[in-house]
Order: structure tokens, then sequence, then C-alpha cells
């Protein structure tokens, strides 16, 4: 009988993606829940797999082809990120990818939502008055009064599949106009009458600045000290995308300074944020840890989807899903 396949995976994958791949492979995991070392990594694959299913940022690299071996013929990625792959490389070898696009595409705008709901009406500061004291009562008329979505001009960094989920769900709320930028106007941003714009103009012009674009190798800190000083002292900024998009340092000093009036943030520089983190201590920053995608099915459809890719690519067969 022909030997199984060997299949590692660097981290616990749910039960819709392991159960498919366990009928046809012999799966090794990483154990944990917790992000895999290098030398885990480097473990993994020593004698060689014949796939590799991973997640930012766990990263697969030369070191690591090398160490997997010949036989190495598709790696799965659970993520639409593909930061964590050398491609040229892995191309080069001519090694199959496959990636979860579309089906956490609306987790991630609902995740965008929330701490854009989360932000605007200050619910961080409404949680800790309710648990932890201090529960004001009409002050004034303006005990926690936050910012209201309606009339406001959004603007969307990214008008990909997520930007346009997010704005499509903003748009009952009553959003006077979307703004977008990104590399080139989208024939899809009429479903939302999104005006494409200069990215300072989208700093200058919104109420709420929503990153949703991809990581790139131009893009890292975009969000500094100038993009921050452009936006008006009453922006909200959203972050769903990567953390290194921002300078943390220059974020840390807009919400500190009231140059911007609060930010949410799933993501950041490094996963997890240190304990002491500055931002951490800032009441008008909601920071969650990476739950973009953390729906039950969300995470069963990447699963699914990132075992089909293995198998597919293990058979020489075309991937339900491969990097275009
Ligand atoms: O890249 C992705 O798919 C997300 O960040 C998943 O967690």
């Amino acid at each position: 009988m022909a030997s199984r396949p060997i299949v590692f995976v660097s981290r616990s994958l749910p039960p819709a993606g392991i159960n498919l791949l366990n009928t046809e492979c012999d799966v090794r995991v990483w154990p944990t829940d917790s992000n895999i070392t290098r030398q885990g990594m480097l473990d993994g694959v020593r004698g060689g797999v014949d796939a590799i299913v991973c997640h930012p940022p766990d990263k697969v690299d030369t070191e690591v082809l090398d160490l997997a071996g010949y036989k190495l013929k598709v790696i799965g990625t659970m993520s639409v990120g593909l930061e964590h792959l050398d491609l040229p490389e892995i191309r080069k070898r001519g090694i199959k990818v496959g990636y979860t696009p579309n089906v956490l595409t609306d987790a991630t705008a609902e995740m965008t939502m929330a701490l854009l709901l989360a932000t605007s009406r200050r619910l961080q500061e409404g949680f800790s008055a309710v648990h932890e004291g201090g529960w004001g009562t009409w002050g004034g008329g303006m005990y926690l009064c936050g910012k209201q979505i309606t009339g406001s001009v959004v603007g969307i960094v990214g008008l990909g599949r997520i930007g346009l989920a997010v704005a499509m769900r903003l748009q009952p709320f009553g959003v006077s106009q979307f703004l977008y930028s990104g590399n080139s106007a989208k024939p899809w941003a009429s479903d939302v009458n999104a005006k494409f714009v200069k990215f300072d103009t989208l700093l200058q012009q919104s109420d709420f600045v929503i990153a949703c674009c991809s990581m790139n190798a131009q893009n890292k800190g975009l969000f500094n000290k100038d993009a921050f000083s452009k936006m008006k002292d009453s922006a909200i900024f959203i972050n769903t995308s990567r953390g290194v998009l921002v300078n943390q340092e220059d974020l840390y000093d807009a919400l500190k300074s009231g140059k911007i009036l609060a930010a949410g943030l799933d993501v950041a520089t490094p996963e997890p944020l240190p304990k002491d983190h500055p931002l951490k201590t800032l009441k008008n920053c909601v920071i969650t840890p990476h739950l973009g995608s953390a729906t039950t099915q969300a995470r069963n459809l990447m699963a699914e989807l990132t075992a089909k890719n293995v198998l597919a690519g293990l058979k020489g067969e075309a991937l339900p899903s491969p990097v275009p």
C-alpha cells in the first residue's frame, strides 16, 4: 500500500480542516494554540513533508523549504494574508500555494463594524464605568457622548473585498459620502457610490478612516505622524488589516494629544501587544486580539478550504483557491 502523504500543520486547525486532512494524510500538528516558534517550524518539516499548512506569521522561507525537501508539493495558508510566505522562492520550486480569501470577508467586515461602533460610542469607557465604578448620570447631557455615523464621511483605504463589505454594512447607517484610496479606481465602487480620491484627500475629509488594504512593501508605516496630522481632530481611525501599516508611537501621540479622537485596532505590532504597551493605557484606543476572522463559521470555512487546497495539490489537481 502506498504511504500516506505527510502534512505539517503549524497551528491547531479547526475540525472542518483537520478531519478532512486526516482522511487521506498523516498529519503532524504544532501542539499548542500559541504562535509556533521558529525551531518548532524547522523541526516540524525536518526530514521531509508533502504539504505544509500555516498561517501568518509562521514563516515559510528558504530554510523551511530546504528542510521540507523535494517532496513538498503544496502549501495551504489558512489566511488571506501572504506576508509570511516567500512566494518567489516557493514558485521557483514549483510548489503550489492555496489561501482563503472570500470566506472570511463577512466576518472581518463585521469585526470592523464592531470596532467602529465601539470607538464611536465609547463602549470601552462605558464598560469600565459599569464594572469598575464611575457609572455617571446624564452629566449635563453630555455624559460619555460619542460620535454619530449618520451623516459622516467614511474613508476606506483599500476598497477590496473587505473594504467593500464594510461600506455595504455602513450604507444603511446613512453615511453621507464614501471616499476610498488605493492603487487604482475600482469598478465595484459604484455599488456604494464611493469616490476615488488621493490618500491625503481621504485623510483630510473623512470622519472615519478605515484601513482595509492588504499589506505590501510600500505601505509599511503608512499611518504615521504626517498622516495623523492631516486627519480631522474629530477623526476615528480603524485598522483591521495589519499592524505594520501603523507607526504605533505616532498613533499614541495622536491619540494622547487629541490630534485624533479615537482608534480601534484589531491588529498590532507585535501580536500579542506587550502587557505594558503605551497604547493600552489610552481610554480612546480600543484594541482587540486579531479577531477579524474569528467566527465559528468563517474559521471552519477557512480550515476546510485550506484542507481542500492541500488535498488537491497533493493529487496534482488544480487548487480550489490558488494564490493568483
Ligand atoms: O490574513 C488573514 O486571513 C487574517 O489575518 C486571518 O487571521
